[in-house]
This record gives C-alpha cells, sequence and structure tokens, in this order.
C-alpha cells in the first residue's frame, strides 16, 4: 500500500509513502536536463525539464516511483492491484508504458493544466521494462506547485482522468469510489462533538478527540484515504520551512505502517519503506526511511542540471540519535 499527498503551507509539498515488504533498491535520482529520455514507442526527448525524485536506477535509466520536476510538477506511482489495465499499441495514440509515464510527464509538462492536455492522446501500454521488471499496476498522482492536483487511472474501460480536489491518493477502489466513501465522514473533526445523538439526554464528553471516534485507523487503503484527508486537511500552516516541512511528515507519518501490522503473506510484513517530499517551488526533497526518522534533504539545483549524467544520492540508513548526557 502507500500514500500520495499534496499539502499546502505557503509553497506546496508533494510526496508518498512507499509500503511493501521488500525493498527494490531505489535511491534518490537527479535526472539533468539533457539525459536523453528514450521511450519505446515515442521519440527521443534529448531536452526536457529536470527531475528529482526516489527511483531504481536499471541499465542507466532511471525508474521513477515518485518525482517533481523544476518547474514543480510532481508525480507518484502507487499500486493498483487487479484494477489497472493496460493496452497493446495503437496506432496514432501516444503509446507510453507505465515504467516510462513519470518521465514522459514530468519532462515535458510544466503543471497539472498541461499535463491534462498531453494526457489527451495517451495510451497506458503493456510493454515490461525488461523480463525481470514487469508491468506493475499502478494509478497516479500528478500535482502542481499552484495546488492542482489529478488522478490517472487506465482500467479496461479506458483511460481516466480525474480531478483530485482532496491532494490525496492511496492505493485501490478507484478514486470515485474514494470520494464516495470519504462522504461517509463528513462529521469527523478535530472539536468534541455536540450531542446530536439524543439532544435531550447528557452524554459524557469523556475524553479529548472524540470528534474523530469514527476516524477509520486500519491499514487497509481505504482506512487510509479518509485518515489522510482528515490529518492533510487539518493540518497547521508553518511560517517557515522547518514547520512545514516538520508538519508534512507528520501527515505523511500518521499513516505509515509499521512493522508487524499489515501481513501480505506467513510471517510477511508490508511497512513504510520510506516517506518522501519535495517543496515544489524550490526543488528541494526531503526523505525518511523506516530506519532513520531524521529527515534527509537532497536540493536539485545543487546539482548540475545542464548535464547528461543521472545524478544518484544513495538513502542514508541508520537511525541517528542524539545522545544527551
Ligand atoms: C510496489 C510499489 C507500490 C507500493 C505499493 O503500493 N505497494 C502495496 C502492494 S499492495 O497494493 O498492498 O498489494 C511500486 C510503486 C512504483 C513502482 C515501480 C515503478 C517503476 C518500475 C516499473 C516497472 O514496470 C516495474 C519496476 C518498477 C521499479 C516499479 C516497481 C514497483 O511496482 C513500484 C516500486
Amino acid at each position: 500500500m502507500c500514500t500520495s499527498i499534496l499539502y499546502t503551507a505557503g509553497d506546496h509539498y508533494f510526496g508518498r509513502n512507499l509500503d511493501l515488504e521488500v525493498s527494490f533498491g531505489q535511491e534518490v535520482v537527479v535526472t539533468p536536463r539533457d539525459y536523453p529520455f528514450d521511450f519505446r514507442q515515442m521519440p527521443t526527448l534529448d531536452h526536457h525539464y529536470a527531475i528529482i525524485g526516489m527511483a531504481l536506477v536499471k541499465d542507466n535509466y532511471p525508474l521513477y516511483f515518485d518525482g517533481a520536476n523544476e518547474e514543480g510538477l510532481g508525480m507518484a506511482g502507487l499500486n493498483f492491484a487487479g484494477l489497472a489495465h493496460f493496452f497493446p499499441v495503437v496506432d496514432g495514440k501516444d503509446n507510453v508504458s507505465p515504467f516510462e509515464f513519470i518521465p514522459y510527464v514530468l519532462g515535458q509538462c510544466k503543471n497539472v493544466a498541461e499535463a491534462k492536455q498531453l494526457l489527451v492522446n495517451l495510451n497506458l501500454v503493456n510493454i515490461n521494462f525488461s523480463d525481470q521488471l514487469q508491468l506493475s499496476p499502478l494509478h497516479w498522482l500528478i500535482a502542481d506547485r499552484q495546488g492542482a492536483a489529478i488522478v490517472v487511472e487506465s482500467t479496461p474501460s479506458g483511460l481516466h482522468v480525474y480531478d483530485n480536489p482532496v491532494g490525496v491518493l492511496t492505493n485501490n477502489p478507484e478514486f470515485p469510489s474514494q470520494m464516495t466513501n470519504l462522504a461517509n465522514y463528513q462529521s469527523v473533526s478535530p472539536a468534541n462533538p455536540v450531542n446530536t445523538l439524543m439532544p435531550k439526554k447528557e452524554l459524557m464528553t469523556y475524553s479529548r478527540g472524540l470528534g474523530s471516534h469514527m476516524l477509520p485507523g486500519g491499514m487497509d487503503s481505504e482506512s487510509r484515504f479518509v485518515k489522510e484527508c482528515f490529518t492533510l486537511h487539518n493540518a497547521p500552516e508553518g511560517d517557515s520551512e522547518l514547520e512545514n516541512v516538520t508538519n508534512y511528515f507528520h501527515c505523511l507519518h500518521a499513516v505509515e505502517q509499521q512493522k508487524g501490522l499489515d501481513e501480505v503473506a506467513p510471517a510477511t510484513f508490508e511497512y513504510t519503506i520510506y516517506s518522501d517530499g519535495i517543496n515544489l517551488a524550490t526543488g528541494t526533497f526531503y526523505y525518511t526511511t523506516y530506519e532513520d526518522n531524521q529527515i534527509n534533504a537532497v536540493q536539485m539545483h545543487n546539482v548540475n542540471l545542464n548535464s547528461r549524467e543521472l545524478a544518484q544520492f544513495p538513502l542514508v540508513k541508520g537511525q541517528s540519535i542524539h545522545a544527551q548526557n
């Protein structure tokens, strides 16, 4: 499972939790403007926007899980198991494989409006990266530095592009169903409730936080969608980058999967391998890993963006504890 969010606090912060039981060897990867992006069915992009994000580099090709470009357009791929469907190549369409989709969009579009335009003729095709790296059943959240967001889902009924007014994406079911389910939780509140159950009788307010008593807390994707919407949309806006980044990671960690809680096979547990977030206005990419609560940062503009070579930053692992005595 995964969760992706767009947090608005002065600037816009975009990123995701990656939840899985195995690590892929991902790292922070900057693709500079002149790295030639080859596509299986589309012309090579010799020059494009620079991209920073989490990727697995295979044969010098950055397989992005999520990232953002220098114009402040962000994009994340999340599991959409059993629902995603990718099609054969169709002449006259823009045939793009799921593994090429992030470079294809982030390489060429400044914002969500431009991405929507690019998607008009898109056909997401069933082409593997390799025999070892088969198609992944993904759907995508795309968001920009002005705060717009869309969801892209390719299902047997075709390509669907939905406006996303809440800036949250998890996994199944389809995005419109998540929004319908979300409507069931409108009365969840940070404030203690007024007794409308039986207004003439007195009920105890035995605890703070009773307004969120009905908030789902499960590891499943529907629960995380609701919980994250509540957390994100009631999160304060800070006055500084430090405060905002701190709030941002609290929002993501609110739906973190701790080891031991989501058993995907006997004695095998999915957990939040990493959480990341990029300030879409400045290009600073932040991340934490399961093993390391410390927030690490890579600033894309500190890399030579007029280059042809990928810049790779292995994830910092291992907890750092400030010993006080
Ligand atoms: C597994 C992850 C989603 C996390 C998630 O949601 N896990 C819940 C599982 S469950 O829903 O609970 O069952 C997804 C997110 C992005 C994906 C990569 C995208 C690039 C590339 C595409 C190629 O085609 C195949 C290899 C490739 C490296 C992909 C591997 C894997 O698929 C990644 C990491």
